[in-house]
């Protein structure tokens, strides 16, 4: 086994070791996780792909402390994350984690700039302007910060999600399905925008997605079957990561 990785090294913002989750019991206990272990690169694009079922969605929900492993442990920008309190959990997402869903849950009542803000309105802390500009230029949405969300396409909207998610200067991104509702080219400014808080204001984001054109913007590419790391894929291109899922289909081992 691998020793687990701690905050100590630089390279890792998260790490999961031997992490299985169980839901349910008996006859209906489904193996969500079965003995994954992986590392997340700190100042990277990382996306998680993998056949419906593979436990996308309950890696990353482990990983940033909205759902407790059966076993295992998770590392999260130095945080034993499986050993922290409720409210510790909660002021680590609310100021470490930042969060895009594939539904943009952006409040309609709000224009753009107050939906970018809220998280720090609501840890009442003071917004950093130079970089809520960094955040706002980068992601194209000066011009539209008084709008509403029922004023912005799917692809604005998203955006707004993005900025919204970034504003706190989070450890952390984590996108499940960001591209999910947008039509490919509202899906390219998004991934774009990504990919560039990567490259230009160095976060580090990890994306569960099913599109291997949305998985192609990444660094990396990890695949899950079953509850486990089945592979990986570095500097991915669409047409790799289509290759390599073909190959899963099949049982093959893409690392
Ligand atoms: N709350 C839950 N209760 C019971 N079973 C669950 C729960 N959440 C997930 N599961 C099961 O765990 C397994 C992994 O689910 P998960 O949502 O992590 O997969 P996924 O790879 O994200 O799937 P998809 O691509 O369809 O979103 C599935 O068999 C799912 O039915």
């Amino acid at each position: 086994m691998r020793p687990l990785a701690t905050g100590t090294d630089a390279g890792q913002i998260g790490s999961a070791r031997d992490l299985v989750k169980v839901y349910g019991k008996d006859e209906a206990a489904v193996r969500a996780l079965d003995g994954l272990s992986v590392d997340f690169a700190r100042g990277e694009l990382t996306a998680i792909m993998g056949p419906s079922g593979s436990g996308k969605s309950t890696l990353m929900h482990c990983m940033a402390g909205l759902d407790t492993p059966t076993s295992g442990r998770v590392v999260v920008d130095g945080e034993d994350v499986g050993r922290m309190k409720q409210r510790q959990l909660t002021r680590l997402r609310r100021t470490r984690l930042g969060f895009v869903f594939q539904a943009f849950n952006l409040i309609p009542t709000l224009t753009a700039e107050e939906n970018i803000t809220l998280p720090l309105d609501i840890a009442r802390t003071d917004v950093d302007r130079e970089w809520f500009d960094t955040v706002v230029d980068a992601v194209g949405l000066r011009d539209r910060l008084r709008h509403r969300p029922s004023e912005l396409s799917g692809g604005q909207q998203q955006r707004v999600a993005c900025a919204r998610a970034l504003v706190s200067k989070p450890s952390v991104v984590f996108a499940d399905e960001p591209t999910g509702n947008l039509d490919s080219r509202s899906s390219g400014e998004v991934l774009g925008f990504l990919r560039r808080s990567v490259d230009e204001l160095a976060q580090s984001v990890v994306m569960v997605t099913h599109d291997p054109t949305a998985a192609s913007y990444a660094h990396r590419v990890l695949f899950l079957a079953d509850g486990r790391l089945v592979g990986e894929l570095e500097r991915p291109t669409p047409e790799s990561v289509l290759d390599a899922l073909r190959d899963l289909g099949t049982g093959a081992v893409t690392r």
